[in-house]
């Protein structure tokens, strides 16, 4: 029992190559740690359920989940919490909104910022991706609603996606499709998803796929009707968690580390170039088009 526990503890720590730093400006403190193991603060809640070893966690930022550097910083924490409690064996990432699971980047956070703001929100994207991808846990996405670019991202870090099916509800990377680009961590996380072919199409057109479709090729790995999205989660973790952790912990790196590495390596200049990028004039204005053309779409 001591080498399994031994196992659970070190795995993460190999496999996120020391990358357990959180950006420290908005570290919202924890509000309270119940005793029914119930955690919550501004953008995150979490329930964990002490007799399966399973952790619920809802995004919360109404009105769409846009991933701010709040919620980001938020969701690393509560991850980290989770990821070092002997007790938690697996997660289930959704939304506490109906309807959006999440939609991606807050796009807020990437216009008229200073460069230091740009550096600090992409080094927490990093940090959710680091943290996720690399988790130990069974990590299972139980995707009740939209996903599209940064929620595509977060659903396909999860080991099993599940997805109410609507062909309302999509999800793909449609950053193209905002004038920006998707850069090589994502490019690699839809790659180990679905393949090289599949993502090429997808990045260059930025294609975003009903339900129905992003089913046919293996982006989600069921469907089922909204209401049902949250027990069936529950029911794949059950059988996830019928596997000896010890076994499925040290199969899960041998796929996942190389990728997180690639990350690891060159963090400080990602972000160099993701701050480059983003500060452009010409991504600005495209960013700018685009926010106006959602709420355009209102009225
Ligand atoms: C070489 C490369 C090197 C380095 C990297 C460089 C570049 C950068 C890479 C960056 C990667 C980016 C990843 C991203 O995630 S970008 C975000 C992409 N997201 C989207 O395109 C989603 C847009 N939103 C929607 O499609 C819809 O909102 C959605 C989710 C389907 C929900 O629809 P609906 O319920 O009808 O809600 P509304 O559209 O009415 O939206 C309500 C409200 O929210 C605002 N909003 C929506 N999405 C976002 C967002 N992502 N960020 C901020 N705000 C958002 C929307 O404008 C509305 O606001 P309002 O004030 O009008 O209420």
């Amino acid at each position: 029992m001591a080498a399994l526990a031994v196992l659970r503890r070190s795995a993460p720590a190999r496999l996120l190559s020391g990358t357990l730093c959180v950006h420290s400006r908005v570290l919202a403190p924890w509000r309270q740690y119940q005793s029914n193991r119930h955690f919550s603060n501004d953008k995150i809640l979490v329930e964990m359920d002490e007799s399966t070893g399973v952790a619920v966690m809802k995004m919360k930022n109404p009105p769409v989940n846009g991933l701010s550097l709040e919620l980001l910083t938020e969701f690393s924490i509560s991850l980290e919490k989770l990821e070092i409690d002997r007790g938690c064996r697996g997660l289930i990432l959704t939304s506490a909104s109906p309807k959006v699971f999440s939609a991606g980047l807050d796009i807020t956070e990437m216009c008229g910022k200073s460069a230091e703001h740009y550096a600090a929100f992409w080094k927490a994207v990093q940090e959710m991706w680091l943290k996720l991808f690399g988790s130990n846990m069974v990590t299972i996405a139980a995707i009740n609603g939209s996903s599209p670019a940064g929620g595509c991202l977060m659903a396909m870090c999860c080991d099993y996606r599940i997805m109410a099916d609507s062909p309302k509800y999509a999800i793909g990377l449609n950053e193209t499709q905002l004038g920006i680009v998707a850069p090589f961590w994502f490019k690699d996380t839809m790659t180990h998803t679905v393949g090289s072919r599949v993502t090429e199409q997808s990045l260059q057109l930025g294609q975003m796929y009903p339900a129905p479709a992003a089913l046919k090729f293996g982006l989600v790995d069921q469907l089922v009707p909204e209401d049902k999205v949250q027990i069936t989660a529950a029911a794949a973790m059950a059988q996830w968690l019928s596997v000896p952790d010890h076994a499925r912990q040290i199969t899960k790196p041998m796929i996942r580390k190389p990728i997180v590495d690639r990350l690891v390596k060159q963090r400080e200049a990602d972000i160099d170039n993701f701050v480059s990028f983003i500060s452009k004039e010409s991504i600005q204005k495209s960013l700018q088009a685009y926010m106006d053309r959602l709420k355009q779409k209102k009225q």
